[in-house]
């Protein structure tokens, strides 16, 4: 008989990379987990708890990945982790409608139900339809929106990134820019010559796309607040110009929320009070992240005759097997539930403390540098001040950040191994938590001060 059960198993971080990288392709499953631009070996996750992770060698870390943005209460809560618990007792799926993909459509449109300075209540979207990763709800929206105009063009920001479906990588943030590649092999000229990429808070740029295809374009997306770059929030009024020059011309506004929802902003409502003064209107929202709780699932909501333009009211195809599953669902309510506004509160003053005392520690050593904010998220840059476009957060003193990372890492503190991801802080970094950042942070600014451009 064939056995199939490997009987391997892994002492260290080391024996396990080992492994992973006979059997998937450098070693990891997403590219952002794979220590390529910070060098070393990924440390292989065992447990999460808090504001705490685990490896497999019993080291504990503070962790400031936040499963790249879900852990807003922090690792396996309660609430969250009994919710599971519970959906799991009754079956992990169904591949039919259930009552729990309702709840959280309810729960999520609820909470984007705002009411604005002068009293009026005003509904972030009107319907939602659930994926499984933010990837498709982009995918979907984009689809949406050229099957609502009828028209072929996309803009995108350069820097931004929005998933990896084909008409999105082209000078793409995350995994692309940290390899610093220009896109993806394996994309058509055709299908890229329809992504037309300009600079981010770039007034005449966007005039100038306009004038020249607006009468093509079927939609421009953007990050509600950009964190793919390390963050890059719009300029004050950006968003709303944004949805203005795409309405006067017939196309739709996208805004991808799918890592700022519920954490930085609500749809719509970017920093409304001191930024805006007023919600803009985008006609898709795409989520993920939070809303599932830790577990895969993502949607994309927006008005009502907009989304039932979806099969199978409308013309526009989206399916998926493991949409709306009934364990990610009950995840993703028992986080939203969670989430009120003490855990905002507290998000803020832990993102505050821990940026402050490692810009501090920073200073000290003389290294050139200035934090970036969208809300709680917030990077660094090594650079003097807060870039606006890509170029400029290209435009930093990037060999630095290894050091720093690694500095970190040796004193217990996980942050995320590229100099162009966004830092997640949860409810949960409390201040013992935020202390033992802040111990590292001292070394860790040492290392980058004595780091050097090879
Ligand atoms: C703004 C934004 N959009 C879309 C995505 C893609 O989501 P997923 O990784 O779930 O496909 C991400 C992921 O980081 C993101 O940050
Ligand atoms: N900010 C970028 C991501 O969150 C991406 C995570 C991944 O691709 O694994």
């Amino acid at each position: 008989m064939t056995r199939f059960v490997s009987g391997r198993t892994s002492a260290t971080n080391a024996e396990a990379f080992e492994r992973a990288l006979a059997v998937s392709p450098g070693g990891v499953n997403s590219p952002v987990r794979a220590f390529g631009s910070v060098g070393g070996t990924p440390r292989f996750l065992a447990s999460g708890r808090g504001p705490y992770v685990t490896d497999i060698e019993g080291t504990q870390y503070v962790d400031l990945v936040g499963q790249w943005g879900p852990a807003l209460l922090g690792h396996a809560h309660p609430d969250v982790i009994a919710a599971a618990h519970a959906a799991v007792d009754h079956g992990l799926g169904f591949g039919a409608v259930s009552t729990g993909e309702v709840d959280l459509a309810e729960l999520v449109l609820d909470r984007l139900t705002l009411t604005a300075p002068d009293g009026t209540e005003r509904r972030g979207i009107e319907k939602l339809r659930l994926t499984s990763t933010g990837t498709e709800a982009t995918m979907t929206a984009i689809r949406l929106a050229r099957g609502a105009t009828g028209r072929p063009l996309l803009v995108k920001f350069a820097g931004h990134y929005h998933g990896h479906s084909d008409s999105l990588l082209s000078e793409a943030g995350s995994g692309i820019a940290t390899l610093g590649i220009p896109g993806s092999a394996g994309i058509t000229p055709e299908t890229a010559a329809q992504t037309i990429v300009i600079p981010y808070n770039d007034e005449a740029a966007l005039a100038e796309v306009f004038a020249r295809h607006g009468d093509r374009i079927a939609a421009v997306i953007t990050e509600a607040a950009a964190a793919n770059m390390g963050v890059v929030p719009p300029k004050p009024g950006f968003n709303r110009l944004l949805a203005d020059t795409a309405h006067a011309h017939g196309a739709l506004l996208i805004s991808d929320e799918v890592m700022t929802g519920f954490r930085a902003t609500a749809a719509g409502w970017w920093g409304l009070e001191e930024r805006e003064g007023a919600p803009y209107d985008a006609d898709l929202t795409t989520f993920g992240k939070i809303i599932g709780g830790g577990l895969p699932l993502a949607g994309l909501g927006g008005r009502a005759e907009v989304l039932d333009l979806l099969a199978p009211l409308g013309p526009v195809y989206q399916a998926g097997t493991l949409s709306g599953n009934p364990v990610a669902v009950a995840t993703g309510a028992a986080m939203l539930a969670g989430a009120g506004p003490a855990v905002y509160e507290r998000l803020m003053i832990a993102a505050r403390k821990i940026a402050d005392g490692l810009s501090a520690a920073l200073a000290a050593e003389g290294v050139v540098h200035t934090v970036a904010w969208a809300g709680s998220q917030f990077s660094i840059f090594f650079r003097e001040t807060a870039p606006q476009n890509y170029a400029e957060a290209q435009d930093q003193e990037s060999w630095r950040y290894p050091a720093f990372f690694h500095g970190m890492l040796d004193h217990g503190v996980s942050l995320p191994p590229s100099v162009y991801e966004a830092w997640f802080v949860s409810a949960a970094h409390d201040d013992a938590a935020i202390a033992r950042v802040l111990d590292a942070a001292r070394p860790a600014a040492r290392a980058a001060a004595s780091a050097s451009r090879s």
